[in-house]
């Protein structure tokens, strides 16, 4: 699966021990992720990750752009609800990209490690299942 990893600044340690606790499934699949949580995840857990720009610099896009796509199978974005950011248009489209596509997100700790471990149990299968037959019907 292509799982996108994306933390405000304040919820950056957030995202570290998240990751750090479930590095043996994250590491069974491809990373994406903004530019400073990707380095500051990698730096920490060793993790390989593909990095874009950093959120206010476009990053949520272009993650966007891979949604639109249907290059993206699951979004972890930890948001920070209690501080402006500059980029809150490119926030906004991201999460409505999601929708648009029917993209499982969550936008907390909480949220996120019910997603990985049911990712774990195999219950995000369906995703490839749908896209196989996508493929075999263009
Ligand atoms: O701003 C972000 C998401 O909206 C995250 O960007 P960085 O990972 O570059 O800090």
């Amino acid at each position: 699966m292509n799982i996108a990893l994306i933390a405000h600044d304040k919820k950056k340690p957030e995202i570290i021990t998240f990751t750090t606790a479930y590095q043996n499934i994250l590491e069974k699949h491809q990373l994406f992720a903004t530019g400073t949580t990707g380095k500051k995840i990698a730096d920490a857990t060793g993790l390989s990750i593909i990095r874009f720009q950093s959120g206010p610099l476009g990053g949520d896009q272009q993650i966007g752009s891979k949604i639109a796509d249907d290059q993206m199978d699951m979004v972890i974005f930890f948001r920070d609800p209690l501080t402006a950011q500059p980029h809150e248009p490119d926030i906004t489209a991201l999460l409505r990209l999601c929708d648009v596509h029917q993209i499982p997100v969550a936008t907390n700790l909480a949220g996120a490690e019910i997603m990985i471990r049911a990712l774990d149990r195999g219950d995000f299968n369906w995703r490839k299942v749908a896209k196989d037959e996508r493929n075999q019907v263009e």
